[in-house]
């Protein structure tokens, strides 16, 4: 990758404290393994949207991952498939929703949607993604302003010729696309250039001013942060839209109070998630999040958790948590980097391997048999406590 793809994808938000805290939360607890259990037949398979996946684990959406490799969401989706693995898509993808569906054929798979203000590109998506055989829509609830990426700005990032964002691109010119992330801030020297060339009111993300709706083409940072978005306007305008063949999850829950008002609100299912560190810098780990979100759902709705998982005893963790299910995000970049199609393959399945050998050194043969009671907290002292 080159260095502006390499930090758009690594970094988090601010000094990245969160991002970095979504990983060292594993460190946190320790397994407790089970001996002499005859662990010879192990299944990692679960249900999702009906379907079973090979492991507990799906593909978190991630935004144009053409910038990784030519072949983009299309080779994650081939490789979802081969490893029968649900795969969630950007609505800020570079190849359209329609195409994706093809490459991951009946295996589930996922829209992620960023509801914009103007409600008729959504309504447009959300009839595609029907029609595509999405099972679900993911809505992300943690993106209201774009998190401050350091990065982003001090590199100007842009989504280079050819690609477009696809699923809008008769909407999104072509200057419009390039110049996905500018004005992104008002710290940079270009700021002012910038802000006059995008026609969204970029200037009210940032300066306290007010804002006004975007109007103008669909651009990355002029339309996936909503600041209007509400529990009473929106979830049940949205679920009329989606119904009777998506069902829409919240992603970006991370509180005991907001995974009560999704079940009030007819939510079908909750990802615990802060964005990989990317939206709100000092909020908790998703990890740390976890348990309270549990607490609340669990037995209502799923709950599903993404953030700085990269090992197969991170999975097993979560899952012992309660989590029903989990999302990875970067490492999947990294494998299309790394080798397109056959790169992610080969990253679902070194997860998939070692979430397997976890549960059977663990002592588990079933994903259900995973609870809390195989894990210890330790705290900076180095105390350990029981769950
Ligand atoms: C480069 C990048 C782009 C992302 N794009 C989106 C997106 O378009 N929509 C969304 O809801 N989340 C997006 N996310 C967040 C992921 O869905 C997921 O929550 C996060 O990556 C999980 O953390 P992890 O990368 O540590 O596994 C993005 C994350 C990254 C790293
Ligand atoms: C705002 C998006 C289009 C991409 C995203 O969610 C991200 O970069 O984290």
């Amino acid at each position: 990758m080159n260095k502006q793809t390499r930090d758009y994808y690594n970094e988090g938000a601010d000094c990245g404290s969160t991002l970095l805290e979504n990983s060292t939360a594993y460190n946190k607890y320790r397994i407790r393994p089970r001996v002499l259990r005859d662990i010879s037949l192990i299944d990692t398979s679960v249900s999702i949207f009906g379907k079973r996946n090979a492991v507990p684990i799906g593909v978190a959406p991630t935004a144009m991952q053409c910038l990784a490799h030519p072949d983009g969401e299309l080779a994650t989706a081939r490789a979802c498939k081969e490893a029968e693995i649900a795969m969630g898509l950007s609505s800020f993808s570079t190849s359209t929703l329609e195409d994706v569906a093809k490459a991951i054929g009946d295996h589930p798979h996922v829209l992620q949607l960023y509801l914009f203000e103007e409600r008729e590109h959504s309504k447009k998506l959300i009839k595609r993604a029907k029609r595509a055989g999405y099972k679900a829509v993911f809505l992300t609830v943690d993106t209201p302003m774009l998190g401050r990426r350091n990065l982003e700005i001090r590199n100007q990032f842009k989504l280079p010729k050819p690609y477009k964002i696809a699923n809008f691109a008769e909407d999104s010119d072509s200057a419009a696309a390039e110049t996905v992330m500018e004005g992104a801030s008002s710290i940079t020297p270009n700021a002012e250039k910038n802000q006059q060339k995008t026609s969204a009111s970029t200037k009210g993300y940032h300066d306290g001013k007010q804002r006004r709706a975007p109007n103008g083409p669909i651009t990355f940072h002029t339309h996936a942060p909503n600041p209007t978005l509400c529990w009473e306007r929106d979830i049940g305008w949205l679920k009329e839209q989606c119904a009777p063949e998506m069902e829409v999850w919240v992603k970006g829950i991370a509180t005991a109070e907001d995974a009560f008002l999704a079940i009030h609100h007819g939510i079908d299912g909750i990802v615990v998630s802060n964005h990989g560190g990317r939206q709100l810098n000092g909020a908790l780990a998703t990890l740390d999040a976890l348990p309270e979100v549990v607490e609340a759902a669990k037995g209502k709705i799923p709950v599903h958790v993404d953030g700085g998982i990269r090992h197969g005893t991170d999975v097993f963790k979560a899952l012992a948590l309660g989590a029903d299910f989990v999302w990875i995000g970067r490492p999947v970049l990294w494998g299309l980097a790394y080798n397109g199609q056959e790169g992610v393959e080969l990253c679902l399945r070194l997860l998939s391997d070692e979430f397997k050998l976890c549960m059977g050194l663990a002592g588990t043969i079933k994903v259900q048999d995973i609870s809390k009671d195989y894990l210890v907290k330790i705290d900076k002292s180095g105390f350990i406590s029981r769950l």
